[in-house]
């Protein structure tokens, strides 16, 4: 599970040539500190790089198409090595990863194609919080692979070696710098990173709060938002962007329990903003999303449902089961309809 004091986004701090620190903001230094419950501190980057590359759409692109669902086995890896993979953002090759003496990951492959909207589940403790981290590059995998963009990454994220792509992390708590407004929260990269006239961020901070039903929040300390409104500001923040450039910046958004503690109709709303932010559809402004692919990890049966296309089930360290969204509740995989129904009798012990 991740607990994280800060939510990050891959883009530029004061690296990619910082040009502008805002007054009105305090120094951070390059490396956004993230708390020591979120992420494992011996292996957290140090002076960590982020990357601040644009990523257009592959040449020749064609939408993904996923037709089924389909256990894991040998045959569907001799399928997939015929795939086209020109339109592969992210690809996780046999990762490993383990916690002392808990091995965790156990050889974990899946790829993440150009307009994804891909979910993880599995039971608590699996994995997958774990498997987001690796992605983002705040965890170095024991052993696999990590493709972003077919490039291999070597060691955690820095600019020179995923430029190309900017990959987002959602935490699992909002995250929020506490003694921020809610305006300089939403602001933080653009206020750090653009050359933005900070009116102008302003505008697209209030834009965009209203784009995830906030208004008037901006002057207010996160310390005086519900649960609720702190995740949907930690969401604006991951969405806003520098609307001053040519080419809108795609990226990968990797969303952390986005609506665990939420009621249903505010998770709701956190679900149909995901969707709006992608690239296929228009944002609540009309604007077309600028999020390439996501990926979200959740237990709620009402995000699978309405929130992500396709479906990966982390068990034991592996991906035992992939399938689309709708192929989960019919699913006769047992642990599939263990998962699906709830039920105490299945392959699952707790
Ligand atoms: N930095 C760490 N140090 C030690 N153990 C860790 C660390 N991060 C995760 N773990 C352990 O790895 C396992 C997997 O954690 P992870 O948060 O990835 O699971 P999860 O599938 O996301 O769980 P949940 O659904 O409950 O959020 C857990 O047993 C957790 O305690």
């Amino acid at each position: 599970m991740v607990s994280a004091a800060v939510s990050i986004s891959h883009s530029p701090l004061n690296t990619c040539g910082s040009s502008r620190r805002s007054n009105t903001l305090p120094f951070f230094p390059t490396f956004l500190s993230v708390s020591s419950s979120s992420v494992d501190d011996e292996n957290a980057p140090r002076n960590r790089r982020v990357s601040c590359a644009c990523v257009a759409p592959p040449q020749n692109y064609q939408p993904a198409n996923f037709n089924g669902a389909h256990k894991i086995d040998n045959s569907s890896i001799e399928e997939e090595e015929e795939e086209d993979d020109s339109d592969v953002l992210i690809e996780c090759r046999d990762v490993y990863k383990s916690f002392g003496e808990k091995h965790i990951l156990r050889g974990v492959s899946f790829k993440i194609r150009h307009g994804e909207a891909l979910g993880i589940i599995g039971p608590s403790g699996t994995g997958k919080s774990t498997i987001l981290k690796i992605m983002a590059g705040l965890l170095a995998p024991d052993k696999g692979e990590v493709l972003i963009r077919g490039r291999r990454r070597h060691g955690l994220i820095s600019d020179e070696e995923i430029s190309g792509l900017r990959i987002g992390l959602v935490f699992q708590s909002a995250a929020l710098f506490d003694s921020l407004t809610v305006r300089e929260n939403v602001g933080f990269l653009l206020y750090e990173n653009s050359t933005m006239p900070e009116d102008k961020i302003a505008e697209l901070v209030t834009e965009t709060l209203a784009a995830v039903g906030l208004k008037g929040v901006e002057d207010r300390l996160p310390s005086e938002l519900s649960g609720g409104m702190k995740k949907r500001v930690a969401l604006a923040r991951s969405i806003i962007f520098d609307v001053t450039k040519a080419a809108i910046e795609p990226e990968v958004l990797l969303y952390d329990e986005p609506t665990a503690g939420l009621d249903p109709i505010a998770s709701t709303v956190v679900e149909d903003l995901i969707r709006s932010v992608h690239m296929k559809g228009e944002d609540a402004l009309g604007r077309l999303g600028n999020i390439a692919s996501y990926v979200v990890v959740t237990h709620q049966h009402s995000t699978i449902k309405r929130a992500v296309d396709r479906l990966l089930f982390l068990y034991e360290g592996k991906v035992v089961w992939q399938g689309m969204t709708h192929e989960f509740s019919s699913s006769t995989t047992p642990i599939v309809r263990q998962f699906a129904s709830g039920s105490l009798d299945g392959p699952i012990r707790y």
